[in-house]
Parts: structure tokens; C-alpha cells; sequence
């Protein structure tokens, strides 16, 4: 209940009882019935809090305790560096008082989920010899009203205690998903978070009014669009060190890390699986050890293969195998989705189909896998262009073989949508280099559409051109239930050699 209705609520009763004892009433009765009542809501209110107590319990487990090292975090190398830097301010806090630099306060994690900022945080208390209060802001949902305010100054107190209590000069609070309580302040269900985001706010601008320990604060989001300015003002969190998802440099030397305490065979290649995870976050590749060494076991070895590995990135790419059949018409379809994948992608870039796959598992029935392509950082527009034929192939496809589509394209639209927007914010479309800002929506759902309009047209022309090769390697993949890339490519080569 919003403290609003609350205090509604209360006051009416109020009155009421006023009223009632003006009039004559005996209100004796009717108080010890309100009692009664009223405890029973907090009797549930402690329920809350417990369930909200028992969340902290997991995240702090999750945390652990704070020993560890920024060699233990693989990749990352400049997000490494940055947060060093900036830690150093706290480190050789006599010269920056020296200098009269104003203390740094807060330090702001952003980057996609999975990618190491809890990580990241706890090599912070380790390298400042930190005491490590960690909290998520996932925390102070549905916490009742001056709670989370609560919360945030126990925070606060938990670190000076643990710090005298250690002895420690520094205290390092981590708040994972600070946007929960840092969002936008912009009315509606926000308000119920002021409280909350006030205190932290008050409780940082107060961090160098007491002496020790000297407290920095580290937050963590993946959506800073979404925090408040106040959040972000000087004084407060006003380093931002972005983590990005690692390169392939990093996937290897995270999976490296994770490797280290399972017995793999000697011909295994992590710089292969590396190039097989592309877009993988370090959450991810954590997954695939794990599954990789699940599989092997499973199969009572005593180590874990190449092959096991594999399995473990397709576990975690497409979720587990169900036992599942599918059904003979479906299996077709889904064929077919994927063949137009495929088609598309050996057309714009030939030799890149490593295998074609119907299988059930979870969400997706069906995959194509890409041969490792050279990372790349900067895109041309014509192969931009290209990843977003390949994404519409799938839909192209069925609707050329069943005149309709299916809701399997949901993922590959988003994929589309996504590049055409990279598109426009690199300055590759008709509209030239503009201010995303400054341009109305209707502007660019206009450009949107007539970018994937005529990309999907010409997406159907080169499959029904490709006709005599998709419908080939159609029959074997739906006998088969699977393409390899070489057998695709063979197509490819017969219809050059006999045109139909
Ligand atoms: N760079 C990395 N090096 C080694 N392991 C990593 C790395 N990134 C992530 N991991 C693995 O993934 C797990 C989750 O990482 P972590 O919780 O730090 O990510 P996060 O960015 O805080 O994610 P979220 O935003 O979901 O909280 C780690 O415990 C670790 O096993
Ligand atoms: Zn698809």
C-alpha cells in the first residue's frame, strides 16, 4: 500500500473515532478490535521481511567474501585499468588531500548483464584492503515505505562497524542494480523509492563528515539511461567505467580462468571455443565450462573433450534437450526458417554456414552455426546490410514456402531492429549523421520501415532465386536433421554447374 492510502486510511479512521465519541458511542471495543487488526498486518509485513531478508542472505552468499584479485577476472583489460586508476585516489588519499581533490565517492559500473561488475567490485576491496558491504537494489522492491531508507543506513553503518571491527581504513558498499531505487524520478510508482534514493544520496554527500573509514561507494547497472541525474552529479557517482562484453582475447582468457580446476584433454582448444562464443558474456562462459564438465561426466570419463565443450555452448546458446518429437509438420517448418537463415548467410558471406541443425530444444527447434568470423569493430554499410538479410531469411523463407509466417521470428526481428538502428546512429542511412534526438519518431519509423522493406524484398528475391539449392538441401536436412556446411556448400556448387 502507498504511504498515501496509508495515511488516508488512517486519518478517516480517525476522524471517525472522534466522531463516534462525540455522538455517545462506547469506541473501547471498536480500538482493541483495530488493534487487533492492525497487528495481524504486521505479523504479514514481517512476513515481507523476511522474504525480502532472505533475498539479502542469497545475494550476500553470492557475493562471498571479498578475496579477490583483479588477475582473477579475465579480459577487461581497460575496465580493469580504469577502475585501478580511480581506486588509486583512494589509496594515496594524503597526496589527493595534498592537492585538494575533492574524494571520490562513487564509482559507476555500467555494462550487459553477466559481464563481471560484481566481480570487478570485490577486486576493488581487495586492492583498497576494503572491508565489502554488498546490496542489490532488486532488494528494495517491494519493500514497505521508509524501509529501503532504512536499509541504505544500515548499509552505511554496517560498513563503519565491520571497519573498526577489522580494523580497516576503507569500506568499499557495492549496490548491484542501483537503478531499482536510482531510476528517473518521474512520478507514478517511482515516488515509492524517494525515500530510499534520498537517504543513499544523503548518506554519500555525508561520507567525509566522520573520519574513518573512508567509504566508497561502487554501483552496478546495465541500464544507465534510466538513472536519475541527481544520481550522477559530481560529488556522487560521477566516475562511469563501462564493461563491456569480452572480446575474443577475453572469452579465452575467462574460460582459461574457469577451466583451471577441471581436468580437460590435452588436444583441447580454448582459443577454438573462444571463436565458437562470440557475443558470450563472462556469466556465459562460465555456463559452458560447467555444462561442458556435466556432460563429460554424464558419460562416466574421467575428462572433459573438445566435443563436451561444444555441447556446453550449445546448452547455453539454445537451452537444454527436451525429449520432446516434434511434429513432422513442424520439423518442416522450422526447416525451412532455418535453410533461409542459412541460404542468406552463405550468399553474403560465402563458406560462413559451419552446420544447419533441427533439434529440439527449448525455445528454438532448430540453428544455424556461423563459422568463427574475424571479430570485427568497425561495419561497413553493405555488411550491415547483409546481417540484416540474414535475420529476415528466416521469415522470408516461410513466407515464400507457406505464404505466411510464424511467431519462431520474434528474435531474429529484434536482431534486425537492433542493426538498422546501429545504422542510423553511425550516420549509414538516407537520413545521413543525425542527432538521434533531435529527429522525430516519425522520421525514423519512416527510415525504419523503408530500410527493412526493401531489405526484405530483396532478402525473398536471392532465396527464391536460390530455389533449386534451398529445396535440396530442404529434403536432406528434414531426412537427416542436420546440414553440415560442406554438404550445404555442395549445393551451392551443383546448381552453379547444372542451372535449373
Ligand atoms: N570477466 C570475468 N572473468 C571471470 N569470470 C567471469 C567474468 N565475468 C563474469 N564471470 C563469471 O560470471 C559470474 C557472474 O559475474 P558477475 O556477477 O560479476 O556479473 P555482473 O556483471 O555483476 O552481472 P549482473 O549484472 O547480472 O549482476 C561470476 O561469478 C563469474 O563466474
Ligand atoms: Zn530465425
Amino acid at each position: 500500500m502507498s504511504k498515501f492510502i496509508k495515511e488516508i486510511v488512517v486519518g478517516v479512521v480517525l476522524v471517525l473515532l472522534v466522531f463516534l465519541a462525540y455522538i455517545g458511542v462506547n469506541i473501547i471495543p471498536i480500538i482493541i478490535g483495530l488493534a487487533m487488526i492492525g497487528s495481524l498486518f504486521a505479523v504479514v509485513q514481517m512476513k515481507g521481511g523476511i522474504t525480502v531478508g532472505a533475498s539479502q542472505e542469497r545475494k550476500r552468499k553470492k557475493a562471498g567474501p571479498a578475496k579477490l584479485t583483479f588477475e582473477e577476472i579475465g579480459g577487461q583489460d581497460n575496465a580493469k585499468q580504469e577502475l585501478r586508476e580511480a581506486l588509486d585516489f583512494m589509496v594515496r588519499h594524503e597526496e589527493i588531500q595534498k592537492f585538494g581533490i575533492r574524494p571520490l565517492k562513487g564509482i559507476l559500473l555500467t555494462g550487459p548483464p553477466g559481464t563481471g561488475k560484481t566481480l570487478m567490485a570485490k577486486a576493488a576491496a581487495h586492492y583498497t584492503k576494503s572491508v565489502f558491504v554488498a546490496a542489490s537494489g532488486s532488494e528494495f522492491v517491494e519493500m514497505y515505505v521508509g524501509v529501503g531508507a532504512g536499509r541504505i543506513r544500515e548499509l552505511f553503518k554496517e560498513a563503519r562497524t565491520r571497519a573498526a571491527q577489522e580494523k580497516k581504513e576503507n569500506a568499499i558498499i557495492f549496490i548491484d542494480e542501483i537503478d531499482v531505487i536510482g531510476g528517473k524520478r518521474e512520478g507514478g510508482q517511482q515516488r515509492e523509492y524517494d525515500q530510499t534514493l534520498n537517504q543513499l544520496l544523503t548518506e554519500m554527500d555525508g561520507i567525509y563528515n566522520s573520519d574513518a573509514p573512508r567509504i566508497l561507494v561502487i554501483a552496478a547497472t546495465n541500464r544507465k539511461e534510466m538513472l536519475d541525474s541527481a544520481l550522477l552529479r559530481p560529488g556522487r557517482f560521477d566516475r562511469h567505467i563501462q564493461v563491456e562484453l569480452p572480446d575474443k582475447k577475453g572469452r579465452k582468457h575467462i574460460l582459461e580462468l574457469h577451466a583451471k580446476n577441471k581436468p580437460l584433454n590435452a588436444d583441447v582448444s580454448l582459443e577454438r571455443l573462444a571463436e565458437e562464443t562470440y557475443g558470450f558474456s563472462g556469466a556465459q562462459l562460465e555456463s559452458v565450462m560447467n555444462e561442458g564438465a556435466i556432460y563429460a561426466m554424464r558419460e562416466n570419463l574421467q575428462i572433459i573433450d573438445q566435443r563436451h565443450l561444444s555441447m556446453g555452448v550449445d546448452k547455453v546458446m539454445l537451452g537444454e534437450k527436451t525429449d520432446r518429437e516434434s511434429t513432422e509438420e513442424e520439423k518442416r517448418r522450422v526447416a525451412v526458417h532455418e535453410l533461409g537463415h542459412a541460404v542468406l548467410a552463405e550468399i553474403v558471406s560465402p563458406g560462413s554456414v559451419n552446420q544447419v541443425a533441427l533439434s529440439p530444444r527449448g525455445q528454438a527447434l532448430g540453428y544455424v552455426r556461423h563459422n568463427p568470423q574475424q571479430e570485427q569493430y568497425l561495419y561497413t554499410k553493405s555488411y550491415l546490410e547483409g546481417q540484416i538479410m540474414v535475420a529476415l531469411a528466416g521469415a522470408a523463407a516461410e513466407e515464400i514456402y507457406y505464404g505466411g509466417r510464424s511467431t519462431g521470428s520474434r528474435n531474429d526481428f529484434e536482431q534486425a531492429l537492433k542493426l538498422v538502428h546501429t545504422m542510423m546512429t553511425s550516420g549509414l542511412t538516407r537520413l545521413g549523421i543525425v542527432n538521434m534526438d533531435m529527429v522525430t519518431k516519425e522520421v525514423l519509423m519512416n527510415e525504419n520501415s523503408r530500410i527493412l522493406d526493401d531489405l526484405a524484398a530483396r532478402t525473398k528475391s536471392a532465396l527464391i532465386e536460390h530455389a533449386a539449392v534451398f529445396d535440396k538441401s530442404l529434403e536432406i536436412l528434414i531426412h537427416e536433421e542436420r546440414l553440415s556446411g560442406e554438404q550445404f556448400r555442395c549445393q551451392f556448387r551443383d546448381s552453379i554447374l547444372l542451372p535449373a
